[in-house]
C-alpha cells in the first residue's frame, strides 16, 4: 500500500449564519410570544458530518453528491481554508486548491498572470521562465490569436478556467484539489487535462476532483467518495459508487 497523503478523522464543519431568515412556524412564533423571546438571529448549517477517510499517493479521488451536499466545504477544509468544528485533517505538504491558490487578476494580461501564478506556487523565476511556453500551449489560449498578451477580463470564463488549470498543473503537487475545472473546456482541452491529472498521479501526487459531470469522474478517478447531506454515503471504486449515485439521482 502506498503512503497516505491526506487523513481526515471524524470531521465536522459548521457554518454560522447570522441574520434572521424566514418567518418560522406559527407554533414557534407563538412560543416566542408566550416566552417573550426574540427570534434567534443565528443559525447553523452543519455542512460536513463526521467524515473520515484516508487518501493515498497516486490516487485520483472523485467527490460527488447533489447540490449542497458538502463537497466544496470538505475540500476547502482539507486545503486549510475553512476551520473545522471537530475532528482533524492531516496532509502531506500544503494542498493546492485550484482556483484559489491560482487566483488570477482580471486587469493583468494572461502573460503576467502565468508568471505571478507560478511564483505564487513557489516556483523560482528560472523555473517559471522554463515552464512559461508549456503553460501557454497547454491552456490553448493562443490557439486563435495572441490572447495571452491581453488582460484577463477580455477572456471568456472557459478561457480563464483553462489558464488557471494550466498554471496549477505546471507544478508537481503533493495534493491537488480541482473543483469542476475539467468540465469547463472543450473536448480537446478536457482530454489534455485528464492526461495531465494522470501524470500528476504518476508523480506520486493525490488529486481530488469535484464535478457534476459523472463522465469526467469516471474518466479521471479510480476511487470516488459520495457525500450526501454532509455524510459519506459510499467510498469505493468509481464505477460502483457512480452507478449507485446515478440510480439515486434518477429516483429523485
Ligand atoms: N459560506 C457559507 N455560509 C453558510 N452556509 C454555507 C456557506 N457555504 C456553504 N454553505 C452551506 O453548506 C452546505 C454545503 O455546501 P457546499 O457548497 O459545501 O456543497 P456542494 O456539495 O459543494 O454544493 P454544489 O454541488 O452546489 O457546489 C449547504 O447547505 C450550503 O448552503
Amino acid at each position: 500500500m502506498s503512503e497516505p497523503t491526506v487523513i481526515v478523522e471524524n470531521l465536522d464543519v459548521v457554518y454560522q449564519v447570522r441574520g434572521r431568515s424566514g418567518p418560522g412556524s406559527p407554533i414557534s412564533a407563538l412560543r416566542r410570544m408566550v416566552l417573550r423571546r426574540a427570534r434567534p438571529s443565528k443559525r447553523e448549517v452543519h455542512a460536513v458530518k463526521n467524515v473520515s477517510f484516508t487518501a493515498y499517493q497516486g490516487q485520483a479521488i472523485g467527490l460527488i453528491g447533489t447540490n449542497g451536499s458538502g463537497k466544496s466545504t470538505l475540500l476547502r477544509t482539507i486545503a486549510g481554508l475553512q476551520p473545522a468544528r471537530r475532528g482533524r485533517v492531516l496532509t502531506r505538504g500544503q494542498p493546492s486548491f485550484l482556483g484559489v491558490n491560482a487566483a488570477l487578476m482580471r486587469d493583468l494580461t494572461g502573460e503576467r498572470n502565468v508568471v505571478l501564478g507560478c511564483l505564487a506556487m513557489g516556483m523560482t523565476p528560472a523555473e517559471t521562465r522554463a515552464k512559461y511556453q508549456e503553460i501557454v500551449d497547454f491552456s490553448g489560449i493562443n490557439d486563435k490569436g495572441d490572447f495571452i498578451s491581453l488582460p484577463m477580463r477580455t477572456y471568456s470564463s472557459g478561457m480563464a478556467a483553462r489558464l488557471r488549470f494550466a498554471i496549477a498543473a505546471a507544478k508537481t503537487h503533493d495534493v491537488l484539489i480541482i473543483d469542476e475545472a475539467l468540465t469547463t473546456g472543450d473536448a480537446r482541452f478536457q482530454k489534455r487535462s485528464e492526461d495531465r491529472v494522470r501524470e500528476l498521479r504518476r508523480q506520486a501526487g493525490t488529486v481530488f476532483l469535484v464535478s457534476h459531470a459523472n463522465k469526467s469522474i469516471r474518466d479521471t478517478c479510480e476511487r470516488t467518495i459520495w457525500l450526501e447531506s454532509g455524510e459519506i454515503r459510499l467510498d469505493g471504486p468509481t464505477d460502483e459508487v457512480v452507478d449507485a449515485y446515478e440510480a439515486y439521482t434518477r429516483k429523485r
